[in-house]
């Protein structure tokens, strides 16, 4: 599959602080990817690499076989930062046509707006729109000029579910149109709904890049879930909780656990066992090595 985007041993310190470390990684034609890592592990760093936006410390990073600073394989991406400032006084059919004009092929301001939720607004100024509208303008910009190829910094943090369901079909319908874009979000569910592959990014290093699934399983939890008076001493629990006379335990081998119960002979009902979310999987990825132990 064609590579898109290319990070090789790629990293890029601010003074003393390492954003990223050796980094590698594919970006591959047609792909839906999901950045997660917690707060500073260098998510907008990587994106930056990519929009030419920064160049790495060493290392190689390209877009579209060459430079990302080459303007004309930059036009083929599309952005939207974590933050962004529109003019105020400007109506959003105006902002979009603005920034349409600007690539050679672009989608029309009414099917643009449209695909984002945003068709009635367009003769509304910036300055009426709500904090919610504005971000899905901002994110609805990336795809003017038709990109092959599009990085998105949360896009939905501060949405409400309605306006995040809204801008994930505008994604979903870009990349069924065969798309590639890269995103990062702090809502786990976010990428579970969206993305096919994930990049576990913590202290500026990739520690998984898999399927959703597999991510899941590399950490391997479970969450057995039980109704007892009181528990014995069981093996294998990595977390425990206790809300009245339910126990909800995080456990590596829910088998083990199970057994160990049974032999005790204290009585319990309600037995639930299910998966890691993708949200305990993360955690558990990116916690400390000690906290493992
Ligand atoms: N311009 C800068 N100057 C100095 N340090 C920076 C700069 N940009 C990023 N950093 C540092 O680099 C590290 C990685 O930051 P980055 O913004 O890439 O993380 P992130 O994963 O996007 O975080 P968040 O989820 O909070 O947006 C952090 O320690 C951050 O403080």
């Amino acid at each position: 599959m064609t590579v898109l985007a290319r990070a090789i041993d790629a990293t890029r310190r601010y003074g003393d602080v390492l954003a990223l470390d050796h980094v590698s990684l594919d970006l591959r034609a047609g792909e839906l990817v999901g950045l997660l890592g917690p707060n500073g592990a260098g998510k907008s760093t990587l994106i930056n690499l990519f929009a030419g936006l920064r160049r790495p410390t060493s290392g190689t990073v390209e877009l579209f076989g060459g430079s990302p600073l080459d303007p004309v394989r930059r036009r083929g991406i599309g952005v939207t930062p974590q933050e962004t400032g529109l003019p105020e006084s400007l109506r959003v059919g105006e902002i979009t046509d603005f920034v349409s004009a600007h690539f050679p092929d672009r989608v029309g301001t009414p099917e643009l707006l449209a695909r984002f939720g945003l068709g009635d607004l367009a003769r509304r100024q910036v300055g009426g729109l709500s904090g919610g509208q504005r971000r899905r303008l901002a994110v609805a910009l990336a795809f003017a000029g038709r990109p092959r190829l599009v990085f998105l910094d949360e896009p939905t943090t501060g949405l409400d579910v309605e306006a995040r369901r809204a801008l994930w079909d505008g994604i979903r319908s870009f990349h069924e149109e065969g798309g590639t874009v890269l995103l990062t979000s702090h809502y786990l569910e976010e990428i579970e709904a969206l993305a096919e592959r994930v990049l576990v990014v913590g202290s500026g290093r990739v520690l998984a890049d898999d399927t959703v699934g597999a991510v899941r399983g590399m950490v391997g939890t479970r969450r057995v879930s039980l109704v007892a008076d009181r528990l014995p001493e069981l093996p294998g629990v990595l977390a425990a909780e206790r809300a009245g006379d339910r126990f909800d335990l995080v456990v590596s081998d829910p088998d083990r656990l199970v057994v160990a119960l049974v032999r005790s002979g204290a009585p319990f009902s309600g037995l639930e066992i299910r998966p890691a979310t993708l949200e305990e999987a993360f955690l558990a990825l990116t916690a400390e090595p000690a906290a493992h132990a």
